[in-house]
């Protein structure tokens, strides 16, 4: 809802007047471990099928939650400026992670948080939850886990200042693709929603994004395996920018990590097709280190 009322408000701001369609997805709802035998795209599924029955013209999206298979009905207009990428770990009073007692439970259903955490502390007694914040925050409160680890931007979204947590840093947790950013879809054909929704984009953020979504999809990773990847710009000479890419796969347990970066130069007349040569080019990088085979291994049976 946070999402909506943002895109909401920024479209109003370019004169667009708009009305929120408020949506339940099953990845609010289901609480079964995940375990990888329902279909991918839990929280985005519903609001894409709005689109289609024509209940709404616009999806919003936490981007890390869509699927990277293209769906030639929606076209992502805009992806509008990121908020923070990092992952922070949220107790009952704000202890870090090197502070937490050995054997202290943490709760986290992703396979990416739970290899880096295993990776940095081996004794944690790391367990699944799952459900929207406010109900993993619940099953923290509840005495149910010591620990769990969320999404900062969720977190910064809801204004849950007081919330005590410690952020986890790019070294130690390196962020799933498309972390902090609001993917926003329209129907492919719906030129007049392409054209106002594209006021929202943000051209870094969607460099960003873009080259680490294709890493995932060259990996064929889906939302289930232990891949992460994070890209900045700063900006060069004459209007161009560098994107730079780091990348990570690992073993569930979190015992091998291959780690690899790559860069390219970007120019103000480039389209993303740049961002997605350089995504397949640190994709190669990691097949070549042995991604295929430990990506297959996290596979659940
Ligand atoms: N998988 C659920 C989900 N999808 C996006 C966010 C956080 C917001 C964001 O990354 O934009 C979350 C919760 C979390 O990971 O803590």
């Amino acid at each position: 809802m946070w999402q909506a009322e943002y895109v909401a408000s920024r479209l109003a701001s370019f004169g667009f007047e708009s009305v929120l369609v408020p949506l339940v997805s099953g990845g609010d709802t289901d609480m079964r471990p995940i375990d990888g035998t329902r279909q991918v795209g839990v929280f985005t599924k519903r609001i894409q099928q709005a689109l289609v029955d024509d209940e709404a013209d616009v999806a919003v999206h936490s981007l890390k939650d869509l699927p990277t298979a293209h769906d030639p009905r929606f076209h992502l207009a805009a992806v509008p400026e990121r908020e923070t990428v990092l992952d922070t770990l949220v107790t009952l009073d704000g202890r870090t992670l090197s502070e937490l007692p050995a054997g202290a439970k943490v709760g986290t259903g992703s396979t990416r948080r739970m290899a880096q955490l295993k990776a940095l502390r081996g004794d944690l007694d790391i367990q699944p939850i799952r459900g929207n914040v406010q109900t993993r925050l619940s099953k923290l409160r509840s005495g149910e886990f010591d620990a769990i680890v969320l999404a900062e931007a969720g977190v910064v979204r809801l204004e849950m200042h007081d919330l005590p947590r410690s952020s986890l840093s790019l070294v130690d947790m390196l962020p799933a693709p498309g972390q902090g950013a609001l993917g926003i879809e329209v129907r492919s054909e719906d030129h007049a929603a392409v054209s106002a929704v594209g006021r929202l984009n943000d051209r870094s953020a969607s460099f960003c994004v873009t080259v680490e979504r294709t890493v995932l999809a060259e990996l064929h990773g889906g939302c289930l395996a232990p891949i992460a990847a994070h890209a900045i710009t700063e900006p060069t000479n004459e209007g161009a920018m560098r994107l730079s890419i780091t990348a990570r796969v690992m073993s569930a347990d979190g015992q091998t990590c291959l780690h690899e970066t790559a860069n390219c130069k970007i120019t103000p007349s480039d389209s993303l097709d740049r961002a997605k040569d350089l995504g397949r080019q640190i994709a190669e990088k990691l097949k070549t280190a042995g991604a295929e085979a430990l990506i297959q291994a996290s596979r659940p049976a």
